[in-house]
């Protein structure tokens, strides 16, 4: 690696930057190493432990060896170690973004912005780590007491995507933690650098060894040790967010063990602009949800439906506006969309380019793939439901415009995916609001807003974009059983 010419050679801390895979405390080389590229320019960032099988086995062991002595802890004293955490994420927000930038290609202010938004699930689960409460119910027998307690689930493994280098793991792991969990976690193996440095800095908060494992592997790697995990009995709950294809691999993988999944999975964000909606703000919405992270979100608008009356001139301001719009290097000033994170995601987002092309979509802005691997912003209008664009979640800067002209149509349009995870639409009729909300099957709704995600929301998706919640009060259930207790002659 050439630190002369490499963005982490602008690391504050140079220490941050962590290539060895994190087991009980312990900073593991392993018995091989894959290498880390950015993929704005190509080069080389650094080369990675590359573990297997065996080393997961490690983890886990080292997780559960370590549970009882977390599980004794009180919410409280989990609660301070979670805050320090959250105070050295945001103390080091800068070197995170940097290395976030350098592997995952997100504009600089973008991953910046990432940093204090996975920060934000830490410093809100230390505090829910102090409110794991219990009931008490009315007794059959009035020589019986009853009550509920909720208990840690035991070990968690946690499988994370690469779109979100820190977010997706710390949306996991802090409630994991609060609830008295410990946690094995296999990062993306495109951006394990951020997952590294975050785990340096819960060992520098005094989280204890084997409460927290980071287990760092290649492609083929990683199908291994979620093997590993999806058998072993020690492993309690699998927390993963990817693909919906690896979501169902995990499931099926999962069966024998009955284990408990948290699946955060595929999108296919319908985001539909009425007659009555304000169209600048629509616009500006529009823009937000389809090109934040290069359109390499979960939740961004996949297919945009404008209606009859308003079409012209919404694909006329928006098209506008995603011209103007700087594409290069994360760190170049003004950029607002980087490189996508692959070859294989060009080529998807060029596939459904030419299919819409090939059934009568006009490409009015962009269309093409530039040098190396970024693509330009693109807009097509006229699209229509046969499209691949319209089915498939194509996660990069492609915004098909599709016509509607009554409710009912756009409502059936939208609801028309095997995805339920987020959706969006722009009325100022209350009615309207009320009737469309209730009818899209979507695990969360944007309306007139484009970007819906914080950490106090329950964050999740119906249908085939997955199972349970991430963030809000919610999220700590995923890391809990619920025990009933029952006590007889109590006033003897
Ligand atoms: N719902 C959400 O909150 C959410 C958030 C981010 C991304 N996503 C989805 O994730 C996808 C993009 O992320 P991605 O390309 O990293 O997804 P992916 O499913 O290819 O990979 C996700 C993780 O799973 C691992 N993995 C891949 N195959 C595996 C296997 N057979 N067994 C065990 N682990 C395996 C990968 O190494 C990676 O760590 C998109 O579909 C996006 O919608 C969903
Ligand atoms: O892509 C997945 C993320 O969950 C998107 S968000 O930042 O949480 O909205």
């Amino acid at each position: 690696m050439d630190m002369k010419t490499s963005p982490l050679a602008l690391l504050n801390d140079a220490t941050l930057l962590k290539t060895d895979a994190l087991i009980d405390g312990e900073w593991l080389k392993g018995p091989a190493r894959f290498d880390v590229h950015d993929p704005a320019t190509g080069q080389k960032l650094a080369d990675v432990a590359n573990l297997g099988p065996k080393e997961a086995e490690q983890a886990i062991a080292a997780a559960n060896a370590a549970w009882p002595a977390w599980r004794l802890k009180t919410g409280k004293e989990r609660s301070i170690l979670l805050r320090r955490w959250f105070d050295l994420l945001m103390a080091n927000q800068e070197d995170l973004g940097r290395l976030m930038t350098a592997e995952q290609g997100k504009p600089f202010p973008e991953a910046k912005g990432e940093v204090a938004y996975g920060a934000s699930f830490v410093e809100w689960f230390a505090e829910e780590a102090k409110r794991v409460n219990g009931e008490t119910l009315p007794q059959f027998d009035n020589n019986r007491r009853l009550m509920v307690i909720r208990q840690p689930i035991g070990v968690c493994a946690a499988i994370t995507p690469w779109n979100f280098p820190l977010a997706m793991i710390t949306r996991k792991v802090a409630p994991a933690l609060a609830a008295g969990c410990p946690v094995v976690i296999k990062p993306a193996e495109l951006t394990p650098l951020t997952a590294l440095a975050a785990a340096e800095l819960a060992v520098r908060a005094g989280i204890p060894p084997g409460v927290l494992n980071v287990l760092t592997a290649d492609g083929p790697n990683s199908i291994a040790v979620g093997k590993v995990f999806c058998a072993s009995d020690t492993v309690r709950h699998i927390s993963f967010t990817g693909s919906t294809e690896v979501g169902r691999i995990l499931m099926a993988q999962s069966a024998p063990t009955i284990k408990k999944l948290s699946l955060e999975l595929g999108g296919n964000a319908p985001f539909i602009v009425f007659d009555d909606a304000d169209i600048d703000s629509a616009v500006e919405g529009a823009i937000a949800s389809k090109y934040r992270n290069a359109g390499q979100t979960c939740v961004c608008a996949n297919r945009i439906y404008v209606q009859d009356g308003v079409y012209d001139a919404f694909v006329e301001k928006f098209s506008a506006k995603v011209k103007g719009m700087k594409v290069g290097n994360g760190f170049e000033d003004g950029v607002v969309q980087g490189p996508l994170i692959e070859p294989a995601a060009l080529d998807k987002v060029q596939r459904h380019v030419e299919d819409a092309k090939a059934k009568g979509g006009k490409v009015v802005v962009g269309g093409a793939k530039l040098q190396g691997q970024f693509f330009q912003p693109t807009v097509i209008s006229e699209a229509k439901g046969d499209m691949l664009c319209a089915k498939e979640e194509t996660f990069g800067p492609l915004a098909p415009v599709f016509r509607f002209t009554t409710e009912q149509e756009a409502i059936d349009a939208a609801n028309n995916t095997e995805f339920g995870l987020a959706s969006y639409f722009y009325s100022r009729d209350v009615g309207r609001i009320f009737r469309v909300s209730e009818a899209l099957e979507y695990g969360m709704v944007g309306i007139n807003v484009g970007i819906i995600a914080t950490e106090h929301v329950p964050f999740g998706g119906v249908k085939q974009s997955g199972l349970g919640r991430e963030g809000s009060h919610h999220g700590m259930d995923e890391y809990l059983e619920i025990k009933y207790l029952c006590l007889g002659d109590v006033l003897k």
